[in-house]
C-alpha cells in the first residue's frame, strides 16, 4: 500500500490563457483509491489526463513506477504514451464510451483484440470479466440492450481486461441514479483495490469519495486538501480545512515502456464482485 506508483511534480497545464493546473504535486501509492474532487473547472479532468498520459503538461513531470521500472510520462513520445496507456492503464469514463454496434463481450474484449490477441481468447477473457462483474448471460447483448449500470460494468471490464493494475475513472457514476451508482462503485472498488490494484477517480459525488481511501481536493488548478496528509500553508485556499498534500520529487526519465499484459483473468472467487454493499 505504501509503494509509490505515480509521482506528479509541479504540474502546470494551460489551455491558451486558461491555467487548468497551476503546480500540482501528488504521489499515488499502490493499492490506494484516490478520489479527486473540486468545483467545476477546478482542474480535476485535466489532472486525471496528465496523470494518465492523455495530456502532456506544459511543465512538471509524471513518473510511473511500473512493472518494468520508472517511466517519465512527459518524456515519452505520443506513440509511447499511447502504448503505455493501452498496456498499463485502464480507463472508465462517465458514459463508458462503448461501441453500440458491438456486443457486451466484444466491447470488453476490444483492448485485447487491438493488442493482437486471437478473438477466441480475447472474448473468453472478456466473458470471465463480465461474469465476475455480474453480467454473466449478457455477453451477447448490444450496449443499447443494457441498463446504464450494466453498461458501466462492461466499461469496467474493458478497462481491466488487459491486466491493467492502475485504473483511472472520470465521473464513472455521473450518469447513474444513486442506487445504481452505489452498485457500480462497488463493482469498481472490488475489481480494483479489492484485488490490490490502484484506482484514481474524478467525482463530484461525496458518497463516491467517501468510499475511497483518500480524497484530494482541487481549487483553481491547485491541491487545497488531501486526506493523506498536510500541504504547505501557502497552497491552502480560504474555506478549506487544513490543506494536505504530499509532494513527490520528479523522477529520472527512462525510456522503455514495454509491458506485457498479464494473461491472467480476473482474480475472483465464485461469488463475483457485483454482489453488493
Ligand atoms: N479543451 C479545453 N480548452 C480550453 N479550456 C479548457 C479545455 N479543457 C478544460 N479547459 C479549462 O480548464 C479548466 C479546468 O478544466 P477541467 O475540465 O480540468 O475541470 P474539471 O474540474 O474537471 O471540471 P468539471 O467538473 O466541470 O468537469 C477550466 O477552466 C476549463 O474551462
Amino acid at each position: 500500500m505504501n509503494t509509490p506508483l505515480l509521482h506528479a511534480s509541479s504540474l502546470v497545464l494551460r489551455y491558451g490563457t486558461t491555467t487548468a493546473l497551476a503546480g500540482v504535486d501528488l504521489v499515488i501509492h499502490e493499492g490506494e483509491s484516490v478520489a479527486i474532487m473540486g468545483a467545476s473547472g477546478s482542474g480535476k479532468t485535466s489532472l486525471l489526463h496528465c496523470l494518465s498520459g492523455i495530456l502532456r503538461p506544459d511543465a512538471g513531470a509524471v513518473r510511473f513506477d511500473g512493472p518494468l521500472g520508472a517511466v517519465d510520462l512527459s518524456a515519452l513520445s505520443d506513440g509511447e504514451r499511447s502504448r503505455l496507456r493501452r498496456e498499463a492503464f485502464g480507463f472508465v469514463f462517465q458514459q463508458g464510451l462503448l461501441v453500440p454496434e458491438l456486443t457486451a463481450v466484444e466491447n470488453a474484449a476490444l483492448p485485447l483484440l487491438l493488442s493482437g490477441y486471437p478473438r477466441r481468447e480475447a472474448e473468453a477473457r472478456a466473458a470471465s470479466w463480465l461474469a465476475a462483474l455480474g453480467l454473466g448471460g449478457m455477453e451477447q447483448r448490444r450496449i443499447g440492450e443494457l441498463s446504464g449500470g450494466q453498461a458501466q460494468r462492461v466499461a469496467i471490464a474493458r478497462a481491466q481486461v488487459g491486466g491493467a493494475t492502475l485504473i483511472f475513472a472520470d465521473e464513472p457514476t455521473g450518469a447513474l441514479d444513486s442506487s445504481t451508482s452505489v452498485d457500480v462503485m462497488d463493482a469498481l472498488l472490488r475489481s480494483t483495490v479489492g484485488q490490490g490494484h490502484t484506482l484514481v477517480v474524478v467525482t463530484h459525488d461525496e458518497t463516491v469519495a467517501a468510499r475511497c481511501s483518500r480524497t484530494v481536493r482541487l481549487s483553481d488548478g491547485r491541491i487545497v486538501s488531501d486526506s493523506a496528509g498536510p500541504v504547505p500553508a501557502s497552497a491552502a485556499m480560504p474555506g478549506y480545512a487544513p490543506a494536505g498534500q504530499g509532494a513527490g520529487p520528479a523522477g529520472p526519465p527512462t525510456t522503455s515502456v514495454a509491458h506485457v499484459p498479464t494473461t491472467d483473468g480476473p482474480a475472483f472467487g465464485g461469488s463475483g464482485w457485483e454482489s453488493g454493499r
